[in-house]
């Protein structure tokens, strides 16, 4: 979509071999606090952030804001003991942010510390289909297709833009790209508002439109997409013992989802060439834990390294012509 829009004379197309509602987006929680990537220099992820933010603050300003699934969110996130850093990265691009009241932390009789503030909420699949409907609207067709190889797409398009997600360990044999699975819980418990994420970044409740996502697990290096019936009871008994009132929670859903681990997110271009024919493609993947944090951000410079390839292959067929 950001291609598309910074760049109206390229015509677009999306290959997928899933489409909503199986991808791992669908799976996400889709809040926006940033996960760190240890390779990528923090004032980089900021911008990434604070662009993502801006961009959904707006739409949830929008009266596009229920469709498209996006909304503001208050809540807590506390800890058991006080983190080295007090103020995260992006505590000035959320809004409101400050440390809990002792007041709000005798809701939390085992946690010592906290942080307040409100930040925004993807709601999956709502998104991702407003998202799509966006596409179709501006003409970007969509076809169902896996692809076994980049190099397969040479005869039919000018740049690849490769968002595999956790399919780039196979499409481009990256090694260091690992899947951490995650198991959440979807269920209905309307009276639950505010958000709540223990610190330890294992636990969290996350109230969306319509359901609340509650969390979760790690698990570095599982492929396994089947849901684990003792990790759905360890993350309702954690999640209840934040919010007891859970306990009442109805209609219990399960999902799996690979996060697309990786020190940095792989934004890059690169020129694939065989026998002479050259294949300008775009990297855009392993957003790890923090993928809908960050997501316009790093479109934002995808689509600007697509702006590179597109002048570089003008600027090699206006040398042709001379
Ligand atoms: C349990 C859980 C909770 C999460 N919660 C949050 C959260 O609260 N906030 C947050 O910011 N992030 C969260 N994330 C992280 C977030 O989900 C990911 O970072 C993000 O979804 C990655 O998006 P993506 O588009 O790169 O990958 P995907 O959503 O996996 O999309 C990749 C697409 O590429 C397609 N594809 C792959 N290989 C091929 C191929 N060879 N040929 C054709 N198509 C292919 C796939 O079918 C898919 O459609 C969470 C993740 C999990 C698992
Ligand atoms: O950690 C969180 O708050 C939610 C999340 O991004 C994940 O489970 O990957």
């Amino acid at each position: 979509l950001c291609i598309a829009e910074t760049c109206p004379s390229c015509s677009v197309t999306v290959l997928s071999d899933q489409f909503s509602p199986n991808t791992t987006s669908d799976v996400a929680a889709g809040m926006l606090i940033p996960h760190t990537y240890p390779g990528t220099p923090i004032h980089v992820q900021k911008q990434w952030f604070k662009e993502t933010f801006a961009y959904l603050f707006a739409i949830s300003n929008s009266a596009e804001a229920s469709e498209a699934g996006i909304h503001l969110v208050s809540g807590w996130q506390v800890f058991k003991n006080t983190p080295k850093e007090e103020l995260p990265f992006w505590s000035d691009v959320v809004l409101g942010f400050r440390p809990m009241s002792e007041a709000e932390l005798q809701k939390f009789p085992q946690h010592r510390f906290g942080q307040a503030f409100t930040t925004l909420k993807c709601d999956c699949p709502p998104y991702l289909l407003w998202l799509e409907k966006r596409l179709k609207a501006i003409g970007v067709q969509m076809y169902t297709r896996k692809v076994a190889d980049l190099w397969e797409l040479h005869s039919e398009y000018n740049v690849v833009v490769n968002c595999a997600g956790i399919g780039a360990h196979q499409l481009v044999g990256d090694e260091k790209l690992f899947p951490i699975r995650g198991q959440v819980l979807k269920v209905q418990a309307p009276w639950v508002k505010n958000f709540i994420r223990d610190g330890d970044g294992l636990t969290y409740i996350y109230p969306g439109i319509h359901r609340v996502t509650l969390g979760g697990t790690r698990e570095k290096e599982s492929w396994s997409l089947s849901p684990d019936p003792s990790a759905t009871k360890d993350i309702f008994d954690r999640c209840c013992s934040l919010e007891p009132s859970l306990r009442g929670a109805q209609d219990i859903k399960v999902k799996v989802g690979l996060r697309p681990s990786r020190q940095r997110v792989r934004l890059q271009r690169e020129v694939l060439s065989q026998g002479g024919v050259k294949l300008p493609v775009v990297h855009n993947y392993g957003h790890g834990a923090g993928g809908f944090s960050v997501h316009r951000g790093t479109a934002k410079e995808a689509a600007h390294l697509v702006g590179e390839c597109l002048a570089a292959l003008q600027g090699a067929s206006s040398r042709a012509k001379l």
